[in-house]
């Protein structure tokens, strides 16, 4: 498919090979083929933007102003996420990016979950941003007639706004477009296969093999699948073609661009909802759990924040190049800045996923896993981890006096125990399913023997767990068994399978 506009792009890696946006990535360029399906970065950036248009905020970080949407934002610096970010109770995403960033922003790709309005978009183009892209579906300032507090002035505003960012758009040489690349073959599928197969949904089958996970994944999947298309994907196909009429991309309500569109966009959101699966929302039943609760003086994370920080590492291993597992990883630390992100006063230090090592080319290294006899043949010698890549590219550095947080998908073996000692990682949150064993040629044996991190695991709630340990009981048949486990189990289990 051809671009449609010279302005607004709708990337395409299709027939004619057009490729305006090329992906000059550094570790990953030209690798795509052989290797399991992977996300393109445009998309991978896409997803993260409108995953942190969704993070978790409390009262105070609500905006009252329900006409100027949350809108969330990732900030890339060649091909490199340097932060993400989402509108706080009084700043919008691209104020919040000027604050954080300043002059940085120079040169830098930002993408939104919604277009940005006319006061955040000047200031954009002021610090010299290289290139925007946005969801093309409803704006920052919102365009649809239906919104509650949508009165008539509100429209005027916004069609004001639109106004006013068109005009920004045309006198400025920066790009504004809206990128999205059709999912490689097969991704769709690879996504809800790994997601269903997540080192967390495992924990859970190992600790109950009773438990249908998949049948619990199919219906965190259609609960997500319901709650993000009603954010992302403007369901009436003549407002959204009204839509896109109103941010001057006329050009993609045309056929077949247009039913091309809303197939990527909705087969993006597909990937979100099965993603967002493998680490199911099961209040007070399975969370990330401190095993031995120490008294260091942070703050630990609510729960859901937790959740939605392991959710966007999840999101970087589909970035993997390893031929088999994929593990994502994203570091966060509390700052003492005054809060004006809708983190609160959280902001990213790096982020990152397995790979082969910088500049590699495509099969240059063994890619063979533990099937293959001869050991030199094995990839295990060559493949960087996700948290090496994390902390090598970090953005920021780690600040003793602050509280620098590890999410990670997979724990964390022999290898980047102690670089993430050596660091300063305050905390650590992950799944122990792999720890204490030597598989293949990965040792995960340090990360139980870490003292002075303190180590939260997806596990049983607490709740759950000193109720079984309380009413433990010898059973006849010799096993120690709790007395109300099973009620307990069941309990458990008829509000997962519900
Ligand atoms: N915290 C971690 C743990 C592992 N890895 C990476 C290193 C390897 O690229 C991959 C693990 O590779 P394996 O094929 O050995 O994975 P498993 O042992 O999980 O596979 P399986 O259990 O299927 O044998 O994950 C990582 O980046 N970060």
């Amino acid at each position: 498919m051809a671009a449609t506009h010279c302005d607004y792009r709708f990337i395409s890696t299709g027939q004619d090979g057009v490729s305006n946006v090329k992906e000059s990535s550094t570790q990953t360029e030209g690798k795509v083929q052989g290797h399991g399906p992977r996300l393109s970065k445009v998309n991978l950036f896409t997803l993260l933007s409108l995953w942190m248009e969704l993070f978790p905020r409390r009262e105070s970080q609500r905006r009252d102003n329900a006409s100027v949407q949350v809108t969330g934002l990732v900030v890339v610096h060649e091909q490199r996420i340097l932060g993400l970010h989402c509108s706080g109770a009084e700043l919008h995403a691209g104020q919040v990016a000027v604050i954080r960033h300043g002059s940085r922003l120079k040169g830098c790709d930002l993408y939104f979950s919604r277009k940005p309005c006319s006061t955040c978009l000047k200031m954009i183009i002021n610090a010299g941003v290289n290139r925007i892209s946005y969801w093309p579906a409803d704006a920052e300032m919102s365009l649809l007639s239906d919104k509650s507090e949508a009165t008539g002035s509100h429209l005027q505003e916004a069609a004001l706004d639109a106004a006013a960012a068109e005009r920004l758009k045309s006198c400025s040489r920066l790009h504004i477009c809206v990128l999205l690349q059709p999912l490689a073959n097969s991704m769709l599928q690879f996504v809800e296969e790994t997601s269903r197969n997540s080192d967390f949904l495992s924990r859970m089958a190992a600790d109950d093999p009773s438990l249908d996970v998949p049948e619990l994944f199919r219906k965190e999947c259609w609960r997500n699948w319901n709650r993000f298309s009603k954010i992302f994907v403007i369901d009436d196909v003549e407002v959204h073609q009204e839509l896109l009429s109103k941010m001057n991309l006329e050009n993609f309500c045309t056929e077949p661009y247009f039913s091309e569109l809303r197939q990527h966009m909705r087969d993006l959101i597909r990937i979100l909802a099965s993603v967002a699966a493998s680490v199911p929302v099961l209040e007070h039943e399975y969370g990330f759990y401190e095993t031995e609760p120490t008294t260091s003086g942070y703050r630990t994370l609510s729960q859901d924040v937790v959740r939605h920080c392991i959710i966007q590492a999840a999101i970087l291993s589909y970035r993997t190049e390893d031929p088999k597992v994929g593990v994502g990883t994203v570091i966060w630390a509390e700052g003492k800045l005054p809060q004006c992100d809708g983190t609160g006063n959280m902001y990213l230090v790096g982020c990152g996923y397995n790979a082969y090592p910088v500049g590699s080319e495509y099969a240059e290294f063994p890619q063979m896993d533990d099937k293959q006899e001869e050991r030199q043949r094995r990839k295990y010698r060559y493949i960087i981890h996700a948290e090496q890549n994390a902390l090598t590219f970090r953005s920021a550095d780690v600040k003793e006096e602050e509280n620098t947080m590890l999410f990670v998908t997979k724990c964390p073996c022999d290898e980047c125990v102690p670089l993430i000692h050596g660091t300063g990682i305050k905390q650590i949150y992950t799944t122990d399913l792999d720890s204490g064993k030597v598989k293949h040629d990965i040792s995960y044996i340090g990360f139980n023997r870490l003292r002075d991190i303190r180590k939260f695991i997806w596990q049983r709630s607490s709740v759950v767990r000193s109720a079984s340990e309380q009413t433990a009981t010898h059973l006849s048949n010799g096993n120690l068994k709790s007395r109300r486990q099973g009620d307990v189990d069941s309990q458990c289990n008829k509000r997962l399978k519900n």
